[in-house]
């Protein structure tokens, strides 16, 4: 019999926490993190550098199959490197230009077929925790634990704007809540693997919990599920 490889998602929209949140909970339980938004990220970034535009499906696709990027986990810094094409990439695909890009090839149905493989691949042993839009809903429908991870949009703008200004990029609070807005809308009413609650997922709003209480409700739901198996 096959060894069964426990999984716990984390979906949300931008903002709710759900990077913060899977990293430490990845951190706690010793497992594998993946950050399907990067593979995204990534993905929008090479695009801009081959000049790529997001009605060219078709080369879209081919570039996210041939997608040449390394995923470096670095426990010292607890960050993962991200390594497109030899390049340092880690912190040029967090812009919200990035980000906007990654949202609106991530709608391409090619495009997210190419990549499903690629996630589904950091699945192994001891265990994997996976966070983004459609990790409970497409890609592990699975998992033994789904967690739907979300904030008030005016809250998720704030912590993006300290986010930014902590990295030393520019930013501009009322742009941002415009840009939470519609990538909200975007990624919610695409025709493809939309941004929504699986059915059997824990739903919860951050608005007023700190990132401590939210990883301790997590931990006690996923305990639960996990001991259920
Ligand atoms: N519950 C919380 N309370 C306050 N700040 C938070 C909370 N959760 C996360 N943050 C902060 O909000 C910012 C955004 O969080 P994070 O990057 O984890 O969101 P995300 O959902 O992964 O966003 P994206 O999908 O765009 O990558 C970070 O600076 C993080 O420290
Ligand atoms: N599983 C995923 C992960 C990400 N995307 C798209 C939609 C997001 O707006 C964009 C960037 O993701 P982020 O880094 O902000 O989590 O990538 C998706 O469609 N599916």
């Amino acid at each position: 019999m096959a060894t069964q490889i426990p999984v716990i998602t984390i979906d949300g929209p931008s903002g709710s926490g759900k990077g913060t949140v899977s990293r430490l909970l990845a951190e706690k339980l010793d497992w594998h993190l993946l950050d399907s938004g990067a593979i995204y990220r990534v993905l929008a970034l090479a695009a801009l550098h081959h000049d790529f535009t997001v009605d060219d499906e078709q080369s879209l696709a081919a570039l996210a199959s041939d997608l040449d990027v390394k995923f470096e986990a670095d426990k010292e810094e607890a960050l993962t490197h991200i390594i497109l094409e030899g390049e340092d990439v880690t912190l040029t695909i967090r812009t919200e230009k990035v980000g906007n890009m990654a949202s609106k090839i991530a709608a391409l149905p090619r495009v997210r077929e190419a990549l499903l493989r690629r996630q589904r691949a950091f699945k192994e042993l001891p265990g994997l925790v996976a966070d983004g839009r459609d990790m409970g809903t497409v890609v592990f429908t699975d998992a033994d634990a789904k967690v739907f991870l979300t904030a008030s949009a005016e809250e998720r703008a704030e912590r993006r704007y300290k986010q930014l200004l902590e990295k030393g990029f520019d930013a501009n609070i009322d742009q941002l809540i415009t840009e939470i807005k519609e990538r909200d809308d975007r990624d919610t009413n695409r025709p493809v693997a939309p941004l929504k609650p699986a059915d059997d997922a824990l739903y919860l709003d951050s608005t007023e919990l700190s990132v401590e209480q939210v990883l301790e409700q997590i931990l006690t739901f996923a305990h639960s599920k996990l001991s259920q198996d």
